[in-house]
């Protein structure tokens, strides 16, 4: 195993007016476990930033920082700031649920109710309190229509979620994602349990959401980050160690961890 020096560290800053969310020296503990150790990272609003790293160096850790989702885990403490908006969503002040409301996620593994196409996309919205049917029925069209499912549904939108394949699955959480009209997207690993064809499809359906979302998503797949993100983050033992933009990462990156890493010559 190669040895490599954590104080080599390269990460740019973004321009405030165009940040969509930043973390300032996040650490996230679980128990006596420091999982990310100080983080500081800019995100550039309408833009895909990918997150990626050896397995256990914090990414998803990272990323369900990025709204409360560790909250979830007991034992868990963190320290440091997660600005959205000027605030720090782990202030006392911050409704959770609203905040969710903006900051969204889809998680690695297809996760629809065991409901139909309709009722998935609308579900969140009712518990939000819409109940106009027209309302719904246009946000159900739109958000299938961004997560580039709509045509292949729009005819069975009363049909099991659960008898979609598992890249329509995937889609439809995007779209039940993006029927809460997010800000900022956050995805775990969407397309790692998805076959080249789907893989494809959602990757496209993130390029067309970047134009109305700012999405965040981590990827163990060198070539989707370097496909479809704007900048890219290297983690490695709960520091990143590079950020800049993905062209530079993949091609002239300025940190020999990452060099290692982007050519499959790590460790
Ligand atoms: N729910 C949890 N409870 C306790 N420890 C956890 C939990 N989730 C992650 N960890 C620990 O935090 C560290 C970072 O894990 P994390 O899952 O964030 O890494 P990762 O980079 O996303 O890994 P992978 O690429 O394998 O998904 C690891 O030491 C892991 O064991």
């Amino acid at each position: 195993m190669k040895e490599y020096n954590l104080s080599d560290r390269h990460i740019i800053s973004l321009k405030e007016e165009k940040l969509a969310l930043s973390t300032d020296d996040l650490h996230v503990w679980y128990g006596t476990n420091e999982a990310i150790k100080g983080v500081s990272l800019d995100f550039e609003q309408n833009k895909i930033t990918s997150l990626i790293g050896p397995s256990g160096c914090g990414k998803s850790t990272y990323l369900r920082s990025l709204n409360r989702m560790n909250d979830e885990i007991a034992g868990t403490k963190i320290t440091g700031e997660v600005l959205y908006e000027g605030v720090d969503i782990n202030s006392p002040q911050v409704d959770v649920y609203e905040m969710r409301k903006h900051i969204g996620m889809v998680f690695q593994k297809p996760n629809p109710f065991s409901k139909s196409i309709y009722e998935n996309v609308t579900f969140a919205l009712k518990q939000h309190g819409e109940k106009n049917k027209r309302v719904l029925d246009d946000i159900v069209e739109s958000s299938l229509k961004q997560a580039a499912l709509w045509d292949e549904v729009k005819d069975s939108l009363d049909k099991s979620a659960l008898a979609l394949s598992g890249g329509q699955q995937q889609r439809l959480c995007i779209a039940r994602a993006i029927a809460m009209k997010p800000d900022i997207l956050l995805l775990d690993e969407p397309a790692s349990a998805l076959d080249p064809i789907s893989t494809g499809k959602v990757e496209e359906t993130l390029l067309n959401l970047k134009e109305h979302y700012t999405i965040i998503i981590v990827t163990h797949n060198m070539q989707q980050a370097a496909r479809i993100s704007d900048y890219t983050a290297f983690f490695y033992v709960g520091h990143v160690i590079e950020y800049d933009q993905t062209s530079k990462i993949f091609t002239r990156p300025k940190i020999k961890a990452t060099e290692d890493y982007v050519s499959g010559h790590f460790g």
